[in-house]
């Protein structure tokens, strides 16, 4: 069976972060192991705190997944602080770990803030140059880049810029933008644009968190980074359209067990 680790803060809401990367690992078939950098208080009205972790027991916990199980693919989510995400770098490096999927968290759906400000840097310089994708909505995008996203060319220009950082392939989601969601990549030299259809709801806490854990569960599967994309794409829209309706905000998708047998 292949494995798959994410490194990301834990969501009590079950709705996003680790929660939903392992019930995502698990609807693809993989093996999900886990590293979490902080724990937040939320639900799906919001975050009313956030503990982030000594970088010692982030440390520690990628060596124990590592020294012993092992992956064939990773991917970061919340990493909350400069500390976390040179710890991690390190590890990654140390690890040899090729397949990252680098989701750069900055801010909850809710407007909470997952991600120091002084971070950001360490995003840029540490994190994003051992990145395989990268996977930032447009505000992400925007903070890593400073590119004001305002049109199609802007949002090419930005993709640009963070494949100049060093990822090899950017994909700028499009979830935050008008209309159907269009999601752009960029390979460092062609664009390629993967469609879906809008579901209008208020269910899409853990969108972004859900979408790059299939993509390095796909990666991990052998598959492309484009065929990836693609899965991870329809999975995300099956989660949104058939989400539960829990809580009194932006609700959780629902996870398929059992979704990968599916493909094949
Ligand atoms: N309402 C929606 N209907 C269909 N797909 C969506 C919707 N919202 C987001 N997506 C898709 O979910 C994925 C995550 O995107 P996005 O919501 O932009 O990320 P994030 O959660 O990081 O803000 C993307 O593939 C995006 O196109
Ligand atoms: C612990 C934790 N990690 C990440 C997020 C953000 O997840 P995302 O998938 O971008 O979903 P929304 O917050 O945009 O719904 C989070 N909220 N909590």
């Amino acid at each position: 069976m292949k494995r798959t680790m994410t490194i990301a803060g834990s969501d009590s809401g079950g709705g996003a972060g680790i929660q939903a990367d392992l019930k995502t690992f698990s609807a693809m078939g993989t093996f999900g192991t886990s590293v979490i950098t902080a724990i937040t208080a939320q639900n799906t009205l919001g975050v009313t705190d956030v503990y982030g972790l000594p970088a010692k027991i982030v440390e520690s916990q990628i060596d124990a997944v590592m020294s012993d199980i092992g992956t064939d693919a990773a991917k970061t989510g919340m990493l909350f602080s400069a500390e976390i995400i040179e710890a991690v770098a390190n590890k990654v490096k140390k690890w040899e770990i090729e397949n990252l999927v680098v989701d750069p968290v900055m801010v909850a759906k809710s407007g909470d803030r997952l991600l120091k400000e002084d971070a950001i840097e360490a995003m840029r310089r540490k994190l994003i140059p051992l990145a395989l994708v990268i996977t930032p909505n447009i505000p992400e995008a925007e903070v890593l880049t400073d590119v004001s996203i305002k049109s199609e060319e802007d949002r090419r220009i930005a993709a640009r810029v963070l494949h100049s950082m060093g990822a090899r392939y950017v994909i700028v989601k499009g979830g935050h933008l008008e209309g159907d969601p269009v999601d752009l990549l960029f390979d460092g030299q062609r664009f390629h644009e993967f469609r879906g259809e809008r579901i209008h709801t208020n269910n899409t806490h853990g969108t972004g968190c859900t979408f790059s854990s299939a993509i390095a569960a796909q990666i991990a599967r052998g598959r492309s980074v484009y065929e990836a994309i693609s899965i991870a794409k329809r999975y995300v829209s099956e989660a949104i359209r058939q989400a539960p309706h829990i809580g009194a905000g932006h609700g959780p998708l629902q996870h398929f067990p059992k979704w990968e047998a599916d493909l094949d």
